[in-house]
């Protein structure tokens, strides 16, 4: 049996207090797909065959504020990673609306891309170049001096457990995890006022995972970069999220601090309230979509 929570739509309605800066509005936000249908094609349809209409995202609203870690979670294919290029722009909505930093994404892309930093599992890099030369190139990009550049490079390599002598060795040669540690230090030595973060540490190791956590939680402290995540790894989502959002096949289906959602529906893990949101345990909700 499933849990209804109390519903987001209401940050709409309550006033934004006084203490909070609005960085995310998002208001009835819907983006579907089209995907082809297995052995539909026939003499008459030779080309295309059926096509299925996907609702990734449906009608989501919710409201995220500077400064703090959002959580997206939910089961493979429910629709993070869709929430994230929306936000990043790089897919538009097919109905609702959705500002970042007062800017509406559709009308105003550029503005909107200038301020966001991303950070997925596709990173793309230099390959044959190294960590430092990478993000070397980074700085200048934002116009850093060469020094600062170094400095900042250096600096944020060594809080997320990269040597100076690893620094200095071609990406092509590190690990995945390495690499992606590096995603990491690129999207936040530009000292950037949002960063999406889709699934940082998969993949990562125990220590770097850790090494992970610990500089972003850092940088909330800080108090100037909003942070939005999707994680697979319900107790980091718990440890670094403000608040975190429930999305169950596109739509959002609880939004709450991790204490707020647990307290909502009697469970004693985030797991376990996963679970009672969605009737699907957390396990279950990894598995490959063509699993289901
Ligand atoms: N470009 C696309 N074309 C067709 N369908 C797509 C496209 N991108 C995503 N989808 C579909 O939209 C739905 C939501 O996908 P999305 O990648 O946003 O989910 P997700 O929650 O990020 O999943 P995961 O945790 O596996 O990354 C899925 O059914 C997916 O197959």
């Amino acid at each position: 049996m499933t849990q209804t929570l109390e519903m987001p739509s209401s940050p709409h309605i309550e006033t934004v207090p006084d203490d909070k800066e609005v960085v995310i509005d998002c208001r009835g936000v819907s983006k579907h797909f089209y995907e082809p249908v297995e052995g539909s094609r026939t003499w008459r349809n030779l080309f295309l065959g059926e096509r299925r209409r996907i609702r990734a995202v449906n009608q989501v609203s919710f409201r995220v504020y500077r400064g703090e870690i959002f959580g997206l979670l939910g089961a493979n294919g429910s629709g993070k990673s869709t929430m994230i290029r929306l936000i990043a722009t790089l897919l538009f909505p097919d109905a609702g609306q959705l500002t970042v930093f007062g800017k509406d994404v559709v009308r105003h892309q550029q503005e909107v891309r200038r301020r966001i930093n991303r950070v997925s599992v596709e990173a793309s890099f230099f390959k044959k170049l190294s960590s430092m030369e990478n993000l070397r190139y980074t700085a200048r990009l934002y116009g850093l001096s060469v020094q600062e550049g170094e400095r900042r490079a250096l600096e944020i390599l060594r809080r997320l457990g990269i040597s100076s002598q690893k620094s200095r060795v071609p990406l092509e040669n590190l690990s995945r995890g390495m690499q992606q540690k590096v995603a990491i230090a690129r999207a936040l030595m530009t000292d950037p006022e949002l960063v999406l973060l889709d699934e940082p540490t998969t993949g990562l190791d125990p220590k770097s995972k850790r090494d992970v956590q610990k500089f972003l939680l850092e940088v909330k402290k800080g108090g100037q970069t909003t942070m939005i995540l999707t994680s697979h790894d319900m107790d980091e989502a718990e440890k670094l999220c403000d608040r975190i959002a429930i999305i169950n096949k596109g739509s959002l289906i609880a939004l709450d601090t991790p204490e707020g959602l647990k307290r909502k529906t009697g469970a004693s893990t985030m797991e376990e309230v996963f679970f009672r949101c969605t009737g699907t345990e957390w396990e279950d909700a990894l598995a490959d979509e063509d699993d289901e």
